[in-house]
């Protein structure tokens, strides 16, 4: 990436990166993703600024406003799964993931109606996202240039929606709780609206963010519930339990009670995520010259932590490469010690979209282990990072409708 990079693996490291800007080490990502997301985006933001954007984003993400959408999240789920699914027993589980959680996501975030426009809104964050780590080399051709063109794309649609919101809301003010009015609705400390470009690099940030990290994680669930059965019996029993009690429910609706009860199916997630972080690592920037260990880290350094340093350490994660979900348990003895399971990362910039993709991630599985079973086409298909950890083959498998 051309730029001097430290990189951090051990949990004294993580504590020092993770513990916010009074160390020195601030969000800001490398020159081509932060091109990409925008310089507003909320990873190149710090201070109050970072602060306000954060905030708004956590009003709507924190679980106690997620708890109201877990009907509404419920359907979308449903309409998407079952409208791609239907009549269908071989499926690209990668492609299908996308598409569901995409569609689920702007359809939550952004009200965005179905239709040609929201398909190639996700060609384009498909073609945006894969600009992130190329070289920044602006000129017809290059993937970056392709992704900058996408971006115009997505931004054209993004600015239309929050256009015609804001005329929508100046006629008749409604009580939508969307993303979208959340931040039209923000002011800063000087009582000042924030300006749209701000907004927009905002919204995009937050659709790569959530996009591809939720996707990989069920792909890797997907995966492993054909090869272990042991676990796929395991989660069936816990799901087994929430259909009846949904269905001793006279509506039939899967409310946030369920969803506490699936701690299990999570516990397998956390534990996918500890042996294939999603986002192997992150960068963060040496704002001033700052030190760690004796180090020196001269301001404008890169700074790059890695999940799996940690995740993989025998001394923190007892028989490491060993899949055991119980280790997530309450009780586990095993318990580990903070800043070392860090799929999505620490401190005051921890991912907010943790309780969001976890409801998603566990009505996916619901929906799917509730009405199909499935064995994949390809045994033991790799997992190959480019750089994301993607099934290599787009996981493909055979589907059993129940
Ligand atoms: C399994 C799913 C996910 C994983 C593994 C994940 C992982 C991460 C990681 C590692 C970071 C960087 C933390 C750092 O460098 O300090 C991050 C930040 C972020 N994530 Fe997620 N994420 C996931 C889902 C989501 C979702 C669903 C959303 C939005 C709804 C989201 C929005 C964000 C945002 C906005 C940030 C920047 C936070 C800040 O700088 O304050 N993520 N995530």
């Amino acid at each position: 990436m051309g730029s001097k990079t430290v990189v951090f693996t051990g949990q004294a490291g993580n504590r020092f990166v993770f513990s916010g800007s009074d160390n020195g080490i601030a969000g800001n990502q490398v020159a081509t993703a932060a091109k990409v997301l925008g310089k507003h985006s909320i990873f190149e933001l710090s201070g109050s600024r970072h602060k306000l954007v954060r905030n708004a984003l956590m009003s709507f993400l924190k679980p106690e406003s997620l708890q109201r959408f877990v009907g509404e999240i419920d359907s979308l789920v449903q309409k998407q799964l079952f409208q791609e699914l239907d009549g269908k027993d071989l499926v690209q589980m990668v492609g299908l993931m996308k598409k569901i959680t995409f569609k689920v996501t702007c359809s939550l975030f952004f009200g965005l109606p179905e239709g040609p426009e929201k398909d190639a809104l996700l060609e384009d964050f498909t073609i945006v996202t894969k600009g992130l780590w190329a070289v920044p080399l602006n000129v017809p051709g290059t993937i970056f240039y392709r992704a900058m063109q996408a971006r115009a794309r997505i931004s054209q649609v993004l600015t239309k929606l929050m256009q015609n919101r804001q005329k929508e809301e100046k006629n008749k003010p409604s009580q939508k709780n969307d993303i979208i009015s959340v931040f039209l609705r923000l002011r800063d400390e000087d009582g000042e609206p924030l300006q749209e470009e701000e907004i927009l690099d905002n919204f995009i940030t937050l659709i790569i963010g959530s996009h591809d990290t939720t996707t990989i994680l069920l792909s890797l669930f997907i995966r492993h519930l054909s090869t272990d059965p042991k676990t796929r019996s395991e989660v069936l029993q816990e799901q087994e339990e929430v259909v009846k009690s949904v269905e001793a429910r006279d509506d039939g609706k899967l409310r946030w009670s369920e969803i506490q009860m699936m701690k299990h199916t999570w516990r397998v997630a956390q534990e996918l995520m500890r042996l294939t972080p999603p986002a192997f690592g992150n960068f963060k920037c040496a704002s001033r010259d700052t030190s760690f260990d004796g180090f020196d880290i001269p301001k404008g350094y890169k700074v790059f932590w890695v999940a799996s340093a940690t995740h993989m350490d025998d001394k923190i994660f007892e028989d490491p490469n060993k899949f055991d979900p119980s280790r997530f348990e309450s009780s586990s003895k095993s318990s580990y010690p903070p800043y070392t399971y860090i799929p999505f990362g620490a401190g005051p910039r921890i991912c907010p979209g943790i309780e969001f993709a976890r409801i998603e991630v566990l009505l996916i599985i619901h929906h799917l282990t509730k009405n199909y079973s499935w064995t994949s086409i390809i045994k033991d298909e790799p997992i190959r990072r480019e750089p994301l950890p993607y099934p290599a083959m787009g996981l493909p498998v055979k589907l059993h409708k129940k």
